[in-house]
C-alpha cells in the first residue's frame, strides 16, 4: 500500500512508538518487513505471525532478552605462533592467513605448529591453526551464552557453555598472570615489612648476658658462634620470602621464585617482565591445547548458536508489539470499507474512544447511511483532525498486519492512502496551487483509495472551496474511492452532494475550568456546529480589563443573533 502526502508521516511516528519500544538494532530491523501491504493474504500471514509471536513470550524474557549482543568472530592474524609445512603446502597455508607460515623452524614464536613433524602436529584446517578464534569470543560473551540458555532451556547455549568449562582453570591463571606486577609489588611491600619488624624484634631481643658471650665470642674470633646468632633471624626471613612466594605461585597457578634472597628485598622490572613472559607463553600453549580439544565439540552448534540469537532479537520484537499493543485487536480483512470501534488516537494520552466509519455499515453501526464520502464537520478543537489520524493509525497498522487501537475493526485492503494535513491559512497562490495540484493527483487513476482532508477551504476563501471540493468529491464518488473531508462547509457540500454523509463533532459548553466540553464521538449524519461562540466565551471569561469589554460585546453579539435566528 502506497502512503502518499503526509501519511508517510503518521506511518513514522507509528514507527517510532514501536521502535522506541526495542533496545537492540537487530530487533529493531525486524518491523522493516512489515511496511504496509495491498496483499490480504499477506497481511493475514502477518497477523498470524504476530499473534502466535505474542502468545509465546512473556515479560519474565526481557531480563534475558537486554543481555544479549551479537557474538562476532573474526579472522585475526595471530603472531604468537609460526606454521612450519612442507614446499607444497605453503600456498594452502598461507591462504588461511592466520599466522607466519615457512617450511624451516624459526626463532621468535611462543610456539610452533607443523603438519611435517617439528611442534604440535596440525591439520591446514583454520580451527586446528587458530582454534582460539572460535572459542575465545564465546568465552568472552558467557553472559550471552546464559542468557540464551535461560531463554532456550536444552538448547545449544547450554551446550556451548558446559564444552567450555575446561577453560575456566587457564583463564583464570591468564588473568592472573596479566597483574602479576600488582601480586609481586604487594608481596614484595608486605616482606619488607614483615622482615623490618623482625629485625626490630631482634635488635630488641639482644639481653646483656647474649652480649657478654657475644663480646667474648668476637674477642676469641669464634665465627661460627657469632654467624649462629644471626642464623635463626636468616631462617626467619627466608620462611617470610617462601611464603610469600607460594601466595604469589597460587594466585599464578604456577610455582615462581621472584624474590632475591637478601634483604632489603626489590624486584626489579626486568625480572618481572622475564617471569610473566615466561608465564605468558605457557598459557598461550595451554590455551592453544584446550582450545583445539574444545573447538571440535563447538563447531557443529554454531550455526544453531546464530539462529539462537536470531530468535532472541525476534522475542524481543514479539515483546514490543506485545506492549505496544495490549487493548489492541486485529482487524477482519474484508471488503466494503473501514470502520473501527472504539478507537484510540495513538498520539494521545487517554485518549477519549471514538468509534467511526466510512463505506458499508456493518454492525455495530447498522442503520447509519452508508456512504464512501464523509464530511466531518464539528467544534473548533473538537478532534476532527485526530480522528483523521485515529483513521490512519488504523488503516496503516492493520496494512502493516499488526493489531489496531481499537475494540472491532474491518479494513478493506487499499492500493493507495492519501493524507492532506491542514496547510497554514496562507492565501498565496503558490500554497492554494499546489494544494491543488495534490489533491487532483489523488483523484488520478484507479484503484482503491482512501483519500483524508483536513479542512481546503482554509487556503481559499469559501465560496470557491465549495465549488472545488464538491466536483472533485463527486469525482471521487465515481470512482468508488473512500474520501473522509474535515470542512466547516459541512450545509453547503452537503446540498451539492446528496450521496455524502456529513458526520458532526459537538462541543456543549464550558466546564469550570473553562475548557470546551466536546464529545469527541461524532454523531452520524448530523452537522456539526464549528461553536466559535464558546471560544469568545472562554476568552472573555479569561479577559481583564478592555479586553474583556471587547470579548464580551462580540459574544453578545452572538447571543443576539442566535436570539434574531430563533424570533
Ligand atoms: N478522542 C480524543 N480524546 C481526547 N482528546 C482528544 C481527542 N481527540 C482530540 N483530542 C484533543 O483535542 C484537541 C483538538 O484536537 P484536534 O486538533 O483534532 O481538533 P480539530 O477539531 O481538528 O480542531 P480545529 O477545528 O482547530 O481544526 C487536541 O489537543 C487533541 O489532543
Amino acid at each position: 500500500m502506497k502512503l502518499r502526502g503526509d501519511a508517510r508521516e503518521i506511518y513514522k511516528a507509528i514507527r517510532k512508538i514501536i521502535l522506541d519500544k526495542i533496545k537492540h538494532e537487530e530487533a529493531k530491523k525486524l518491523l522493516d518487513d512489515f511496511a504496509p501491504t495491498s496483499n490480504k493474504e499477506e497481511i493475514l500471514r502477518r497477523q498470524e505471525y504476530l499473534r502466535k509471536g505474542m502468545e509465546n513470550v512473556s515479560e519474565e524474557v526481557k531480563e534475558y532478552i537486554g543481555k544479549i549482543r551479537s557474538i562476532r568472530f573474526r579472522r585475526d592474524y595471530l603472531h604468537d605462533r609460526v606454521l612450519i609445512v612442507s614446499e607444497e603446502e605453503v600456498e594452502e597455508a598461507e591462504k588461511l592467513g592466520l599466522c607466519m607460515v615457512s617450511t624451516e623452524p624459526v626463532e621468535g614464536y611462543d610456539f610452533v605448529l607443523s603438519t611435517i613433524g617439528y611442534g604440535i602436529e596440525v591439520e591446514l584446517k583454520p580451527y586446528d591453526v587458530a582454534p582460539e578464534l572460535y572459542v575465545m569470543p564465546l568465552w568472552e560473551n558467557r553472559d550471552v551464552l546464559e542468557a540464551l540458555a535461560k531463554l532456550f532451556p536444552g538448547g545449544v547455549a547450554g551446550k556451548i557453555l558446559e564444552a567450555l568449562e575446561p577453560l575456566e582453570e587457564v583463564m583464570r591463571k591468564k588473568e592472573a598472570i596479566e597483574r602479576i606486577e600488582e601480586f609481586i609489588a604487594e608481596e614484595e611491600r608486605r616482606l619488607n615489612e614483615a622482615i623490618e619488624e623482625k629485625l626490630e624484634k631482634f635488635k630488641l631481643t639482644l639481653s646483656g648476658r647474649d652480649l657478654v658471650e657475644f663480646l667474648k665470642a668476637l674477642k676469641s674470633g669464634d665465627v661460627d658462634f657469632l654467624l649462629s646468632k644471626f642464623s635463626s633471624l636468616n631462617d626467619e626471613i627466608l620462611d617470610e620470602i617462601r611464603k610469600a612466594e607460594e601466595r604469589i605461585s597460587e594466585k599464578l597457578g604456577v610455582y615462581v621464585e621472584v624474590f632475591p634472597r637478601e634483604y632489603p628485598i626489590e624486584v626489579s622490572p626486568d625480572i618481572v617482565e622475564g617471569i610473566r613472559r615466561e608465564l605468558e607463553r605457557e598459557v598461550k600453549i595451554e590455551l592453544y591445547l584446550k582450545s583445539r580439544e574444545i573447538v571440535e565439540e563447538i563447531l557443529p552448534l554454531l550455526p544453531k548458536l546464530k539462529e539462537e540469537i536470531k530468535r532472541a532479537y525476534e522475542l524481543e520484537f514479539f515483546l514490543a508489539v506485545k506492549e505496544f499493543s495490549r487493548g489492541f485487536v486485529f482487524p477482519r480483512i474484508e471488503e466494503g470499507g473501514i470502520g473501527f470501534v472504539e478507537g484510540r488516537n495513538l498520539f494521545i494520552e487517554n485518549p477519549q474512544p471514538v468509534s467511526y466509519f466510512i463505506g458499508k455499515a456493518k454492525d455495530p453501526f447498522n442503520g447509519i447511511q452508508e456512504a464512501n464520502i464523509v464530511v466531518l464537520t464539528g467544534a473548533n478543537s473538537g478532534g476532527k483532525t485526530s480522528l483523521l489520524e485515529l483513521t490512519l493509525q488504523v488503516v496503516i497498522l492493520a496494512h502493516m498486519g499488526f493489531p489496531v487501537p481499537a475494540k472491532e475493526a474491518w479494513i478493506e485492503p487499499l492500493d493507495e492512502v492519501f493524507f492532506f494535513k491542514r496547510k497554514r491559512a496562507v492565501y498565496g497562490a503558490g500554497a492554494f496551487e499546489n494544494s491543488l495540484k495534490a489533491l487532483v493527483r489523488s483523484l488520478k487513476g484507479k484503484g482503491r483509495k482512501l483519500i483524508l482532508i483536513d479542512e481546503f477551504e482554509a487556503i481559499t476563501e469559501p465560496g470557491a472551496a465549495v465549488k472545488i471540493l464538491a466536483e472533485m468529491l463527486r469525482i471521487a464518488h465515481e470512482k468508488g474511492f473512500y474520501v473522509i473531508i474535515v470542512s466547516h462547509l459541512g450545509e453547503d457540500l452537503k446540498k451539492e452532494l446528496p450521496f455524502a454523509r456529513v458526520d458532526g463533532i459537538e462541543a456543549s459548553g464550558l466546564d469550570e475550568n473553562l475548557n470546551l466540553i466536546v464529545n469527541r464521538q461524532p454523531k452520524f449524519g448530523v452537522i456539526g456546529r464549528s461553536t466559535p461562540e464558546l471560544i469568545v466565551e472562554r476568552l472573555a471569561k479569561k479577559g481583564r480589563g478592555e479586553e474583556k469589554e471587547i470579548l464580551l460585546r462580540v459574544l453578545g453579539r452572538f447571543r443576539n443573533g442566535t436570539k434574531n435566528e430563533h424570533t
